[in-house]
């Protein structure tokens, strides 16, 4: 209800005093300049020590890592999509132009195996199982070729697979990465000449690389996608009947297995990909390939479910096979280290060398995290990655000891399997932890299943935090 000034407490403070002289005017207006001067003066202050504070405090810093493959890229891309909506959607138009080199390298993987089976027949002094058809299809895809050479120009390293690229070699960068290793560490100075790779290329992450594609697109390179795209189409019916030919069909299974589990396989959806209005969904992106070298980082700021916002640090390292592990003391100040282990690759060897195991070889990178003196306070969280295509395998029937021995005679389904792998795992751990306290913790993903996977990165969140509040010996 409306109150008159007399009943106004303020009004009533504010009044000038009644029979107030133009001096005492003067003198009063003077000093409530002056106050409000100096209230001024503290809201400042503590507006700049509320921005200092915020500052000092420091990032939680992330490691994610794995053998290449295993979903570390992925892993990061839910993060963005949980804690960065904006810059994903930014990013997501320019993912059309990599959706399509995938698409066009699944066509020539195919073209490929037709054209090995036209040599292996001419050597073998055989009938070719091809016939005049594939003979012509194939002569309407060649355009392909040239569409992957100039994609690869366009898009940089990162679309070539490592078998087909020397090592990286490049000088040191700064972003958070040590100069330099301590004195204590100085017995790791031979490693450290090798971890020369191991600096932060801003030039070949994918936000990078997108960023490069905007670029591109707007520049004089702006009628690649165009091309690609109009050159593609064209091709969509012959792309589609190669597909579904039995012959390729079984030429191709015969060499890679299902290429429709192959990372970056997009074939199935070709109608909808080459479609006018087309734009990628999440679950293109994610399911996107796109090879990361060097190490990448990526900043989030999260505030979900914690009330306080915190910035975030993440170290995208590929490239790591070294069971040395030289690239450790260019990583100071890390809360956390998520691991990936595809556990899907019981049965694949390393490209980079046939002769070892893909999930062997992830082992060894996961006993030397956990034995490492100078992660001993890191927090390590594993992520059994890759379960769904372990759950296709094995219902394919699989044999998981024909490719592990020591699996022996156990139960050969999802659950048995699954489960034998988080022992190995969590045995490899105890043995190796030392003294340290931290607990086991490890969660079977699909990284590409971006609805489950939110709620992996929530649990995540919960242990980074709790494990950041104990570091700083507030618990
Ligand atoms: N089906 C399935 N595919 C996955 C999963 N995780 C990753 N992928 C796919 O596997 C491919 C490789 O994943 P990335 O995240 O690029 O692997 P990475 O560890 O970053 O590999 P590098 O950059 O070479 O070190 C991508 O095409 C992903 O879509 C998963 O859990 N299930
Ligand atoms: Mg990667």
């Amino acid at each position: 209800m409306f109150q008159s000034a007399d009943h106004d407490p303020f009004a009533a403070v504010l009044r000038p005093p009644p029979g107030e002289t133009p001096e005492q005017r003067e003198e009063r207006e003077a000093a409530e300049a002056q106050a409000l001067e100096v209230s001024n003066r503290i809201d400042a202050e503590i507006k700049a020590a509320k921005y200092a504070l915020k500052k000092q405090k420091k990032p939680i810093r992330v490691l994610v890592l794995g053998q290449s493959m295993s979903g570390k890229t992925t892993t990061i891309k839910n993060f963005q999509i949980a804690y960065a909506q904006k810059s994903w959607a930014e990013e997501r138009s320019s993912w059309h132009i990599v959706i399509l080199f995938n698409l066009v390298r699944n066509v020539n993987t195919i073209a490929d195996t037709l054209n090995e089976e036209t040599t292996l027949s001419i050597s073998d002094g055989r009938r070719s199982t091809l016939t005049e058809w594939h003979r012509s299809i194939m002569f309407r895809l060649t355009p392909l070729r040239r569409i992957e050479k100039d994609l690869k120009a366009f898009l940089g390293k990162g679309s070539s697979e490592a078998a087909e690229v020397d090592p990286p070699k490049r000088p040191n960068t700064s972003s958070g990465l040590r100069d330099s290793p301590s004195a204590s560490q100085l017995s790791l100075q031979d490693d450290v000449k090798k971890a020369q790779e191991f600096c932060i290329w801003s030039s070949s992450g994918w936000k990078a690389i997108l960023d490069q594609v905007k670029t591109q697109s707007q520049g004089k390179d702006s009628q690649v996608p165009r091309v690609v795209r109009t050159v593609v189409t064209s091709c969509k019916d012959d792309i589609w009947n190669l597909w579904n030919d039995a012959v390729a069909q079984s030429l191709v299974r015969a060499k890679y297995g299902r290429l429709e589990e192959t990372p970056g396989f997009f074939l199935n959806d070709i109608d909808r990909i080459l479609s006018p209005d087309y734009t990628p969904t999440d679950q293109d992106i994610v399911r996107a390939r796109l090879r990361t070298t060097g190490v990448q980082e990526y900043r989030f700021t999260l505030d979900k479910g914690t009330g306080t916002a915190r910035d975030w640090v993440m170290y995208d390292v590929a490239s790591i096979r070294t069971s040395k592990a030289a690239w450790i003391p260019y990583f100071p100040d890390i809360t956390a280290l998520i691991f990936l282990a595809p556990v899907s690759s019981f049965n694949e060897r390393l490209v980079e060398n046939p002769r070892i195991n893909r999930l062997e070889d992830t082992f060894v990178l996961w006993k030397t995290v956990c034995s490492s003196k100078l992660l001993s306070n890191v927090q390590l969280i594993l992520f059994l990655n890759k379960t769904d295509i372990l759950a296709r395998k094995l219902e394919q029937g699989i044999q998981v000891k024909d490719h592990i021995p020591e699996f022996g005679g156990n139960k050969n389904d999802f659950l048995s399997v699954a489960e034998w792998f988080r022992r190995v795992f969590k045995r490899l751990f105890i043995d190796n932890n030392g003294p340290s306290n931290r607990r086991f913790i490890a969660h079977f993903t699909n990284v590409i299943d971006t609805r489950a996977t939110q709620h992996t990165l929530q649990a995540v969140q919960s242990a980074i935090l709790r494990s950041d509040i104990e570091e700083a010996g507030l618990m």
